[in-house]
């Protein structure tokens, strides 16, 4: 029987969100008859950009708590009883023979209901310190699919399977595509190019850097593709072809925009780390300093620890960004070793590996 029906659920930012759409794309090569439905939180990202994917999704109402004191928290309560509820009616009708949560607001009330009628259900945490909403899952998850050693400390050892972050097929191989992506973003040949990416939801930080030095990117014969992010792209936009600058909002293709860069500034989201070492060049990373725990710092430092990235700390940004841009930018070798070392520590298995996990709790049934 191969008419499984899967349920997956999660999003809030496109580090969630995109995890989710590899595993039921691989879901879907080996089982062609199975059907797929998507949970995601109303208003956000994911009711988007599951749809663009190609698959049907239903969100409900919930949004995180926030850290701080705030009147916001007051309404948080009912967001609860109302997104358990409409997660019942959803798993009632739907009768999904597994669900797979990938962190973020809406996977915490689907998983807990579809756990709770024992539909087996697998969680995937992206980074190296689990969010609010796996943490409180992990215990009734059946399986935990991580990316990181040591998440002992957060999750029962005896479910957890190292297998690294899900990748987009699409970015597997984006070597082979340098000059079609050169040409379709239409870029000087004899120019470097540089990709700069503030994370799904853009860095205003990254972006007011960028826009400081693009007197000096000149000095250093750069031609850049900067993604701003929706929230910024209205500030930003004027700076659209000039300077030998494109701004985007958001890059649908990023298989092209890796495929188009010879040097990458990012953000530290769990997903940019994992693409970034399939992509293998030479990167900088910005880590957001406002994410729980610093986690942003800790991924990027398990590439940087192995020599295979450099890292500037948003506050040192002023003192230190042109110096190191154009260290980097003289040494052609540096750049190559760069590439290849964080190439090294790409997991280019880590969706099959997490869609053999979910096979064996179909089996299991
Ligand atoms: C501010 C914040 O809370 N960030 C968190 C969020 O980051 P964020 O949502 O930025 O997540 P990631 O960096 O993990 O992934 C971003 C994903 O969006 C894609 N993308 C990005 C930009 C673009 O223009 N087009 C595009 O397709 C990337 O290819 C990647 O697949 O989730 C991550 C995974 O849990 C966390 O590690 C981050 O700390």
């Amino acid at each position: 029987m191969s008419h499984y029906k899967v349920i997956l659920s999660g999003g809030g930012t496109g580090g969630h969100i995109y995890p989710a759409i590899a595993i039921a794309n691989e879901l879907k090569s080996r089982y062609p008859e199975a059907e797929f439905l998507f949970v995601g939180a109303k208003d956000r990202m994911e009711m988007e950009k599951v749809p663009q994917a190609g698959y049907d999704i239903k969100g409900l109402w919930i949004s995180g708590i926030q850290r701080s004191l705030t009147l916001k928290n007051l309404s948080f309560p009912f967001k609860v009883i109302s997104s358990l509820w409409r997660a019942r009616k959803i798993i009632k009708s739907f009768k999904p023979d597994v669900a797979i949560g990938t962190g973020g607001f809406a996977s915490g009330p689907l998983l807990y209901v579809a756990a709770s009628n024992k539909i087996p259900s697998l969680i995937q945490e992206q980074n190296s310190y689990p969010g609010i909403t796996n943490k409180l899952l992990s215990k009734k998850a059946q399986k935990i699919c991580v990316a990181y050693d040591n998440l002992e400390r957060f999750f029962p050892k005896e479910k957890i399977i190292k297998t690294g972050n899900p990748v987009r097929q699409d970015l597997l191989d984006v070597n082979s595509k340098t000059v079609e992506a050169k040409n379709h973003f239409n870029l000087k040949h004899g120019k470097y190019t540089l990709l700069v990416l503030g994370g799904s939801l853009g860095s205003r930080r990254i972006n007011e850097l960028i826009e400081k030095e693009l007197d000096f990117f000149d000095t250093q014969n750069v031609q850049i593709i900067w993604q701003c992010g929706k929230l910024y792209y209205q500030q930003f936009k004027i700076y659209n072809n000039t300077n030998n600058v494109q701004v985007y909002e958001f890059l649908n293709d990023m298989g092209s925009a890796y495929a188009a860069a010879d040097i990458v500034i990012s953000r530290a989201g769990a997903s940019s780390v994992s693409e970034l070492c399939i992509v293998g060049k030479p990167v900088i990373f910005i880590p957001s300093p406002n994410v729980a725990e610093d986690h942003q710092t800790k991924n990027a430092m398990a590439i940087v620890n192995n020599d295979a990235a450099m890292i500037l700390k948003e506050e040192d940004l002023d003192v230190d960004f042109e110096n190191k841009f154009s260290q980097l930018m003289a040494s052609p070798e540096r750049q190559k070793d760069l590439g290849d070392n964080i190439k090294k520590l790409a997991l280019v298995n880590a969706t099959k590996d997490i869609v053999d996990e979910v096979e064996k709790l179909l089996k299991k049934e």
